[in-house]
């Protein structure tokens, strides 16, 4: 069957509101979202990050509230990263095992202020708690080592767990570490407790401005190209994806999002699990600033961007606009 002018004229769907909305092929709800959150020190603290405009640090009692507002929008899950203080950083990173770090004091308060009612998921990764800010452990010549590195990031994942966090989010890049920090769930009990594996993650250009909030940017000493992909490279993420949920992983996530929306596709084609991408710091705040500089309507440049992720396969995505994509999608 070949479609030909006149019997097919692709417009005629399209010509009247109802039908267009009655043709649309993917849908956006305030379902799809994740909000990621900075947690920062005290009480009542809410500290603008300059880089994010729009974006702050909260304090814990602030960010119970963040989960409260994120409820009452229809965000189903937000996502946790600590701006720990600068006293408690060192080159080992171990204020990510103290159990009244600023991660699971943030995730009790959360508990205690929604229940169960809404998603916590936590970051596995030492950048927030180093002094160089690498996501790892240094040897002598400042290599990220693996296999030492897994072992801390199993421990930070169990405080995580035992604190109440219901995603384990390991954004390290660090390989097996997906295989057994499931182990160490499942030996502790937490047969529930999910992981969404950072699976594909890009050693991108896109991450300043979430350096800056948590506070890793300026001490972070050369790159972490050792660890984090290579933006040329596809097949690699399609092996990272495959070993990722060999290993247990619930779901997988493509960081950064817009410029890997070729990897979400074949991802969710080859593989048909649960895909999430993270619309990082700088995609969040290229558009603010593209949007202030004149070149289009804030609302609807995100509006596209945001269904694009579903188009391509996406179940959801972590977005700094989550909050404000959620009212747009609320009216
Ligand atoms: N592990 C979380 C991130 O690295 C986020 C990067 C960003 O938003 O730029
Ligand atoms: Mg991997």
């Amino acid at each position: 069957m070949t479609r030909s002018y006149p019997n097919t004229r692709l417009r005629r769907t399209r010509a009247s509101a109802w039908s267009r909305s009655m043709h649309r092929e993917t849908v956006l709800t305030p379902a799809d979202l994740i909000w990621p959150l900075f947690v920062t020190d005290g009480q009542g603290v809410e500290d603008p990050v300059a880089s994010l405009p729009g974006v702050s640090r909260w304090s814990v009692d602030g960010i119970a509230s963040r989960a409260k507002e994120a409820m009452e929008l229809g965000i189903p899950c937000i996502a946790l990263f600590p701006n720990t203080q600068p006293e408690l950083r060192s080159t080992g990173g171990d204020e990510a095992l103290n159990p009244d770090n600023l991660m699971c004091r943030a995730i009790r308060a959360v508990r205690d202020a929604c229940g169960s009612d809404i998603g916590i998921l936590t970051d596995v990764a030492l950048d927030p708690y180093t002094t160089h800010g690498q996501d790892g452990l240094l040897d002598d010549a400042g290599y990220v080592v693996n296999d030492d590195t897994v072992a801390m990031l199993v421990d930070q994942a169990i405080n995580q767990a035992e604190a109440g966090a219901d995603i384990i989010a390991p954004s390290d890049m660090m390989d097996g570490r997906v295989k057994v920090i499931r182990m160490a769930l499942e030996m502790g009990g937490h047969h529930n407790i999910q992981i969404m594996s950072y699976a594909a993650k890009y050693a991108s250009a896109f991450y300043g401005p979430f350096r800056d909030a948590v506070g890793s940017g300026d001490r972070l000493v050369g790159d972490k190209k050792t660890y984090q992909m290579d933006p040329a490279n596809a097949m690699e993420a399609l092996a990272e994806v495959e070993m990722d949920l060999a290993e247990g992983a619930d779901s997988v996530m493509v960081k950064p999002g817009l410029a890997y929306l070729d990897l979400i596709w074949r991802v969710k084609q080859r593989f048909e699990v649960p895909v999430f991408a993270y619309q990082v710091s700088g995609e969040y705040a290229l558009l603010e600033a593209g949007a202030a500089a004149g070149v289009g309507d804030r609302d609807a440049l995100l509006m596209e961007k945001l269904i694009a992720f579903k188009r391509a396969g996406c179940s959801g995505v972590l977005s700094y606009h989550a909050p404000v994509a959620a009212r747009i999608l609320n009216g």
